[in-house]
């Protein structure tokens, strides 16, 4: 087997979801962290590979370079067709990362035309006449309009793609994707004939993206969230039967959260009621030169073997805001980094070999202290949330990064209380 969809995530935790995009259609796919170089390494046989960069806030010049480094080495690996994997709820403002990224890749690529659709119906996002819903509201009413980085006041997406491309941008309607695959080529070559370069299509449901995949089989380059990936997915012809996975059945099983979604909020909430071991870390004690780190491996090292345990920063609205004002917004983020990634190294050290981590940032400073550069992506223990498998310095390590509004609010406990329920 040869690897055949070479997929660019522009964060971590978007990079987990279309990576289990891909697994649920039947791929094997491994996720990569980071920009790769030489000596990054796949594991074997993969279908499809995806590369989770940082690129979605950083400066335009700086994601079109990371993202064209990514191509290259996607395509030095096989990878015949490139996709690119946005937020689903468009995240990026008139200066980029979309559009830029795109055109670099088409351009790279030497293609005229590429679609988009950054529909995913399983977390209520849909595209109607070109305009993005959050589950019942216009992304601009939702709450993404308050967003921190990229607020988002429009919902039409080709006046977004527009405002961040030079090229033409258009619209295939949902009435022309319920017509079926043939419908939407017409449409594409309709476009094309008319100097369209970016194509945005409607897509309520899973069975609208598996039109939309289909119909995009033959394109280069093709552009959207994880719902369009896995109709991408699904029209590549099966592989047979996934291997099976290595869960670890042995060895300890650790949450490290630092996430202050108020989803991850809720699902350490329903940890700590369920009385398993939890602890919380003061940043603020940490950033004043106290030993955070050896008072919590004390702590761990006094818990029962048995028992899945919680480390976390995460804070509430409140207490995060008076953390910031006191550290500064960078220095607090760095702080809670370097805690949960020095704090996972040892851990793993100890014998974890069930890591749960909670936030993208969170996830991008763990898998750097850990050397994890490539994992094999595994079952969902909930949607867009996947075990993946990991070979460090110290052993096997199940991993699974969650983004931070991402799972139910069990999720911890279910998932770490009984690994048969996760294996296959
Ligand atoms: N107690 C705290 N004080 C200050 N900052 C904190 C604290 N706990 C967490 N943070 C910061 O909050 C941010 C959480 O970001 P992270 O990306 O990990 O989670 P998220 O935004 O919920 O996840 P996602 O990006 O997947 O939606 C990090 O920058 C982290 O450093
Ligand atoms: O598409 C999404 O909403 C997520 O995969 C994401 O990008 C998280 O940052």
């Amino acid at each position: 087997m040869t690897l055949r969809i070479g997929c660019i995530a522009d964060d971590f935790t978007g990079g987990t979801d279309v990576a289990a995009a891909f697994r649920r259609a039947g791929l094997r796919t491994a996720l990569v962290f980071g920009t790769p170089d030489d000596a990054t390494v796949l594991p074997a046989d993969c279908d499809a590979a995806v590369i989770a960069l940082k690129s979605r806030s950083t400066p335009a010049d700086e994601a079109v370079a990371d993202s064209l480094t990514a191509q290259r080495w996607l395509w030095a690996k096989g990878a015949a067709q490139i996709y690119f994997k946005y937020c689903s709820t468009f995240d990026s403002t008139p200066h980029g990362n979309i559009g830029p990224v795109t055109d670099a890749l088409m351009d790279a690529a030497g293609t005229a035309t590429t679609l988009h659709c950054p529909a995913s119906p399983p977390n209520g996002r849909t595209v109607y006449q070109g305009h993005l819903f959050v589950h019942d509201q216009l992304l601009s009413d939702s709450p993404l309009r308050h967003h921190p980085l990229n607020p988002m006041t429009d919902s039409a997406l080709v006046r977004l793609l527009s405002a961040q491309t030079r090229h033409k941008v258009a619209l295939i309607d949902w009435a022309t994707v319920r017509r079926g695959v043939e419908a939407v080529r017409e449409a594409v070559v309709t476009h094309q004939q008319s100097g369209v370069r970016h194509i945005v299509a409607d897509a309520l449901t899973d069975d609208d993206l598996a039109v939309l995949g289909a119909a995009a089989l033959e394109l280069p380059v093709v552009a959207g969230a994880a719902g369009l990936a896995e109709g991408f997915g699904h029209a590549y012809p099966a592989t047979g039967p996934a291997a099976p996975e290595p869960l670890p059945r042995e060895g300890r099983a650790a949450v490290l959260a630092g996430s202050c979604s108020a989803r991850t909020l809720e699902q350490i909430a329903q940890f700590y009621a369920s009385g398993l071991p939890s602890l919380h870390l003061d940043v603020l004690a940490a950033a004043s030169g106290r030993d955070v780190i050896g008072e919590a491996l004390v702590w761990y090292d006094g818990q029962d073997a048995g028992l899945p345990v919680l480390i976390y920063a995460s804070a509430s609205p409140e207490e995060l805001a008076a953390v910031q004002a006191q550290l500064g917004v960078a220095e607090a983020a760095a702080q809670v980094e370097e805690l949960l990634g020095t704090l996972a190294s040892h851990l793993v050290e100890r014998g974890v070999r069930r890591l749960l981590v909670a936030g993208g940032e969170t996830s991008g400073a763990v898998t750097t202290a850990l050397g994890v550069r490539a994992v094999l992506v595994g079952q969902e223990a909930d949607p867009g949330v996947p075990w993946t498998y990991a070979a460090t310095k110290t052993g096997d390590l199940a991993l699974m990064l969650k983004s931070g509004n991402f799972g139910a609010p069990d999720l911890f406990t279910r998932t770490l209380a009984a690994p048969a329920e996760v294996a296959r």
